[in-house]
């Protein structure tokens, strides 16, 4: 698997042009990225990035990539980033090491959203892993309750015997709806709840996925049918 992780890295990689400025998600296929721009780095890329997370932002200072606040007047040429899931049509399904929500403005901030994964990401159907939400603390069991009231089943993350706390101090909430036929109108309705700061539905921002198979690497658009 993290040779997977590793070829689909260095093929993302391949986009990555000198004076570039771009967005870097997060999760382990995003690090091994970041390991790889670091490489190249230090043979004379010279390149600037908004980086997702803190674990993002630290890993990528120490491999030696020049870490920028968000541009103002300008879009950023290309995010990359990983997923938990992926469905045809690009729809994907993030959130599982916490991110999501910076990951989300990342992404909001690029001209492209690029996908690296490995082939155990690619789904027919969203769902079998949990939704993972991001929630105001306050008030949690309420929030938890409305998206039960949804059709869900909503646990509250946790890291040993506490609430997992995400880089913005907000708890996840990993909800598990069975399969997603709607992506789109759960999103919409579990965003709209009191309590919900963003769901971990990505639809319609990615416009590629690198995928890592054990046939080689594969380039997939919102249009093609998944076989890898
Ligand atoms: O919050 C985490 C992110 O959405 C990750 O991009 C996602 O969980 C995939 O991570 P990994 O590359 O470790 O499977």
């Amino acid at each position: 698997m993290d040779q997977l992780k590793r070829m689909a890295a260095e093929a993302a990689a391949e986009y990555v042009k000198d004076g570039m400025k771009i967005g870097l998600g997060s999760g382990s296929t995003v690090f091994e990225f970041v390991r790889v721009l670091g490489e190249k780095a230090k043979e004379g890329l010279n390149i600037q990035a908004v980086a997702a997370s803190r674990k993002t932002e630290a890993l990528a200072k120490a491999c030696g990539i020049h870490i920028i606040d968000f541009p103002t007047k300008e879009k950023l040429e290309v995010a990359f980033d990983g997923a938990d899931e992926i469905a045809p049509g690009l729809m994907l399904l993030k959130g599982g090491g916490g991110s999501l929500l910076r990951e989300k403005l990342v992404a909001a901030a690029a001209k492209r959203l690029v996908v690296l994964a490995d082939e155990s990401k690619l789904v027919e159907e969203l769902g079998a892993f949990k939704l993972p939400v991001e929630i105001i603390p306050f008030g949690w069991e309420t929030t938890a309750l409305r998206i039960e009231a949804l059709g869900g089943v909503a646990s509250l993350r946790q890291t040993g015997q506490s609430p997992f706390v995400s880089d913005n101090h907000n708890w996840i909430l990993d909800c598990d709806f069975g399969n997603i036929r709607d992506p789109y109108s759960l999103h919409e309705k579990v965003k709209k709840l009191v309590g919900v700061v963003e769901t971990g539905l990505f639809l319609d921002m990615a416009c590629e996925a690198i995928v890592a198979s054990k046939n080689g690497i594969h380039h997939i658009t919102k249009g093609d049918e998944f076989n890898v």
